[in-house]
């Protein structure tokens, strides 16, 4: 991976759906330094999913440059994507979206394979359920035997197990109560923390903003890049 100064940044990104229809987003400029921790929040249907599919290069751009961790990845093919997002960024949905049928090892493990980490082994995938406040018992049960609280956890073990550069949030405390989903913030962080990891959370629950260096809506920054257009 080549030097850079931004985790994040996009210059007059553009996307759109379909070729004839106005775009859904569109971004003068936005860069996101390396260990900041950003907080998106914008009304349903303004395009934060999107602007996460494109961050982690499962969408590109109409137009316009994404560089992720100093890859544009537009210009890589779509294998060598899908590759830099397993080595690279940690993604946690709103369903957490575990293999059910698998153990929680085997679901982390998952990740480590699809990452090419040859240096993970199971005392790694241990250590950090540990840190994750995880029984190591539960490393043997099927995911869908756990409650969502203990899913939570492996899905944030999960999303850290590569010790990726940068973790993208979307939703995913909207299904906690306001307990899980406090310490879920606490686990989520801290960890990030520990690697400074650059962290992307959208969520439409203001009130987790706090936890965050910094707050921006969807709506800000597609206007900061009207003015800057
Ligand atoms: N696969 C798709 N094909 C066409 N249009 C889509 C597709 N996915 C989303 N859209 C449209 O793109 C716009 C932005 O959707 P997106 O899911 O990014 O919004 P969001 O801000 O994440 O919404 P929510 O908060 O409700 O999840 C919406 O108008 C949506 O209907």
């Amino acid at each position: 991976m080549t030097d850079f100064d931004y985790a994040l940044d996009l210059q007059n990104v553009s996307f759109s759906w379909h070729k004839r229809h106005a775009p859904v987003l569109k971004i003068a400029e936005w860069r996101v330094e390396p260990g900041r921790r950003i907080f998106l929040h914008g009304a349903s249907g303004s395009g934060k999913s999107t602007l996460l599919s494109l961050i982690s290069g499962i969408l590109v751009p109409t137009s316009g440059q994404i560089k992720i961790l100093g890859t544009d990845l537009a210009r890589i093919g779509g294998m060598a994507r899908d590759r830099f997002r397993a080595r690279h960024i940690g993604v946690i949905f709103q369903q957490f979206n575990l293999l059910p049928y698998l153990s929680v090892e085997a679901n982390i493990e998952l990740a480590v394979k699809f990452g090419h980490r040859p240096i993970l082994n199971k005392d790694s995938i241990a250590e950090l359920t540990d840190r994750l406040g995880l029984d190591r018992s539960i490393l043997k049960r099927k995911a869908s035997q756990l409650s969502v609280g203990q899913q939570q956890r492996v899905a944030v073990a999960r999303a850290l197990i590569n010790h990726p550069e940068l973790i993208i949030a979307d939703e995913p405390t909207s299904s906690l109560d306001s307990d899980t989903r406090d310490e879920f913030m606490r686990v989520l962080l801290e960890s990030a923390a520990l690697n400074r990891t650059t962290v992307i959370f959208v969520s439409h629950d203001k009130s987790l903003g706090h936890y965050f260096d910094q707050e921006i809506s969807l709506h800000d920054l597609m206007q900061a890049g009207e003015t800057k257009a």
